[in-house]
Order: C-alpha cells, then sequence, then structure tokens
C-alpha cells in the first residue's frame, strides 16, 4: 500500500518523502519537475510526468496500489500569480481536478493537500483560526480555495476523504543539510536574504515600510520545513483510521517582520546584510500569523523546531553546504 506524493521533487515534497520513507512507508513521486529536482528525493518509484497527463496518470495507479495521496503539485507564488492567473488556474485547478478524477477512477480515498494563508486574504485579527473569512487577494489564494472546495464535493458526491493543510511561510531545511530550499528563480524571503553571506547578491529589498506593523514591514509566520513534515504523516495516520475531512492552519503562532527576519540572519550568518526599501509587492497581505491549536488538539502534531534562529540556521546550513543548490 503506497502513498503517491505528487510534487515530492519540491522543497516542502522532498523533506515530507524523507520523513515518510524515515518510517517505513512506501512512497510513489509524480513530478514534472517544473521547479522540482530529480535529486532532492531518493525513490524507486519516479514518474517525471505533468499531473494533468490524464492517461499517463492512470498508469501509475494501474501500476501501484496506492492507498492515498499527498498533493504538493502547484504553482505557488504570491507575486507570479498576479500576473499570470491563467497558468494559475490551469495548473492548480485542472490539475486537482485531474488528480481526483483518477483517484476516484482507482478507488483511492484519502488525500492530503497543501493550502495555504493565502486563502484567508486580509485577516482582521491575528491568529487565525480555521473558521475565519476566505478572501483570497491574490489568484494563487483563489486557486488554492477553489481547490478546497472541490475535495469537498468529490468528498460529498465520491467518498474521497480529505485533510487540507493550510500552511503558512514554509522555511528552514533537514537538519541532514542535504536537502533543502532551491527555487529558481528564488522569491522567498529567507533564502533570498542567505544568498547576500553566500555572495550570490549584494543586497535584500523590503516590499514596504508602511504596512501597518510595529515597524511597518510585512509579518509573516515562518514554520519549519519538517514540522510541516510531520504534520502531513499525522494527517495521513487521521485519514487512515477513518476519520472525516478537515482543514487545518500550521504555523508557528509567532509573527516576525521582514526587519526581524533579516536582523536574525545577520546574527546566525554573522553577515551585514544591507536592505534596502522597495515599493509593496502586489497582493502582499500586511500580517498572517497562524493559530494551530486544532491540529494539535485533533491530528496531535508536536512542532519541534519553532525557534526563527533555528529555522535560519537549518536554512543557512543547506545553503552554505550547497551554494548552487542541487
Ligand atoms: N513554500 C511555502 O511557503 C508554501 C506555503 C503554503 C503552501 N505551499 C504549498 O505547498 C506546496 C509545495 O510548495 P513548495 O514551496 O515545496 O513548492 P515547489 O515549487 O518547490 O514544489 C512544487 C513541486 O510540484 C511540481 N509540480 C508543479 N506542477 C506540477 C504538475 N502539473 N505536475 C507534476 N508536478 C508538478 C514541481 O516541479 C515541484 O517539484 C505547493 O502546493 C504550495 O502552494 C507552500
Ligand atoms: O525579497 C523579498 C521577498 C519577500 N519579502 C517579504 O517577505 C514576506 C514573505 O514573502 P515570501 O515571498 O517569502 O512568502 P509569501 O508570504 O509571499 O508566500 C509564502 O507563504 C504563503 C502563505 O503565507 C504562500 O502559501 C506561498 O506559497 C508562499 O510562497 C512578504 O511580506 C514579502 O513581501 C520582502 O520584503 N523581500
Amino acid at each position: 500500500m503506497a502513498v503517491l506524493v505528487t510534487g515530492g521533487a519540491g522543497y516542502i515534497g522532498s523533506h515530507t518523502v524523507q520523513y515518510l520513507q524515515d518510517r517505513d512507508e512506501e512512497i510513489i513521486v509524480v513530478d514534472n519537475l517544473q521547479s522540482g529536482y530529480h535529486d532532492a528525493v531518493k525513490v524507486k518509484a519516479f514518474y517525471s510526468i505533468d499531473l494533468r497527463n490524464e492517461q499517463e496518470l492512470d498508469r501509475v495507479f494501474k501500476e501501484h496500489h496506492i492507498s492515498g495521496v499527498i498533493h504538493f503539485a502547484a504553482n505557488s507564488l504570491v507575486g507570479e500569480s498576479m500576473e499570470k492567473p491563467y497558468e494559475y488556474y490551469h495548473n492548480n485547478v485542472f490539475g486537482m481536478m485531474t488528480l481526483l478524477k483518477v483517484m476516484k477512477d482507482h478507488g483511492t480515498n484519502k488525500i492530503v493537500f497543501s493550502s495555504t494563508a493565502a486563502t484567508y486574504g486580509e485577516p482582521k485579527e491575528s491568529p487565525i483560526t480555521e473558521n475565519f473569512p476566505l478572501n483570497p487577494t491574490n489568484p494563487y489564494g483563489e486557486t488554492k480555495l477553489a481547490m478546497e472546495k472541490m475535495m469537498k464535493w468529490f468528498d460529498r458526491g465520491y467518498g474521497i476523504r480529505y485533510v487540507s493543510l493550510r500552511y503558512f511561510n514554509a522555511a528552514g531545511a533537514h537538519y541532514s543539510g542535504l536537502i533543502g530550499e532551491a527555487h529558481e528563480p528564488e522569491t522567498h524571503l529567507i533564502p533570498l536574504i542567505l544568498q547576500v553571506p553566500l555572495g550570490k547578491r549584494k543586497k535584500v529589498y523590503i516590499f514596504g515600510d508602511d504596512y501597518d506593523t510595529k515597524d511597518g514591514t510585512c509579518i509573516r509566520d515562518y514554520i519549519h520545513v519538517m514540522d510541516l513534515a510531520s504534520a502531513h504523516g499525522k494527517a495521513m495516520d487521521y485519514l487512515r483510521k477513518g476519520n472525516p475531512s478537515e482543514v487545518f492552519n500550521l504555523g508557528n503562532g509567532k509573527g516576525y517582520s521582514v526587519k526581524e527576519v533579516i536582523n536574525t540572519a545577520r546574527v546566525i550568518t554573522d553577515h551585514w546584510i544591507p536592505a534596502e526599501v522597495e515599493q509593496r509587492r502586489p497582493g502582499d497581505p500586511a500580517v498572517l500569523v497562524a493559530s494551530s491549536r486544532k491540529a494539535k488538539e485533533i491530528l496531535g502534531w508536536n512542532p519541534r523546531y519553532e525557534e526563527l534562529g533555528t529555522i535560519i540556521e537549518d536554512a543557512w546550513r543547506w545553503h552554505k553546504n550547497n551554494p548552487d543548490g542541487y
């Protein structure tokens, strides 16, 4: 009984594959390598196919007995989605539709899904709980919300149960320093900051310092990628026990401003990292901080790497060892 991981060669996917293999799960990876790396995973069953190709996906399900799916494959950049909404709808929404159709055809009835804080849009209060209004401010968040709704109706119609994990900002790397974040081009704050001490860029840009926050810069909730990985394991266990579909936030409940992240990175890398204020990035909400109480209570999730310093230290180990990525 195998678990299919779509997008398993990507950043969060590869860490989750490692985590699941460490607990002896049989893993199948489907990844079209548009932003992932074959070298990031060591699995026998690796299919470099596009999820939207129904015939090829169907073949994967014919060749393996797949009991559940963890679905990471998507386009996932807030800024890019503002410029390329078609690509986001096509990959994310049509990709999910194809996946659920093939799951239905093969009687696979469990899916753990990578949703996002971006489904909430610009919440009025903090921390965010799962019952907050869902009002995405960018196409990325809209497509993820559409995917959540699609799962709801496929559950109703075909009995495919789901756990939707709305994660906040994934960061950090596996403590081994052997796998980590490698996006090309990189747009995420922490790896961009670390490119300065690596000698790959001269400075970082702060996207707006006129937000209504303590120092004027955006506040985000950074969660260690290995804590995300363990949550996927817990979510799959939850579905295996026959529990009903659910939605959970995953964050560490602490918000850090862009300036605080830069300052922490300066300490960890022992490097002065020049920073320059630029204009706001379209689609960015001011503050996104999670309440993950529900995941802790219902899934029994127990995050272990909550300090921003630990998260940046682990990211730094990976980037220092692998300055050019995979
Ligand atoms: N990184 C974050 O902070 C964050 C936060 C919230 C949610 N998420 C979600 O988590 C998931 C993983 O994010 P990530 O940062 O690891 O991204 P990533 O780009 O590193 O990984 C996505 C993987 O999916 C693959 N992929 C994309 N489209 C595909 C398709 N049509 N067919 C097959 N493979 C395809 C890519 O090649 C890549 O390996 C995404 O769904 C993203 O929306 C990420
Ligand atoms: O060079 C940069 C890059 C980012 N930022 C700021 O740093 C914060 C974090 O930005 P990231 O691009 O690292 O991450 P996002 O918050 O835009 O989005 C990430 O987290 C979201 C959930 O909160 C999503 O799900 C999404 O997939 C994932 O990329 C934002 O306020 C952004 O404006 C800068 O100031 N300068």
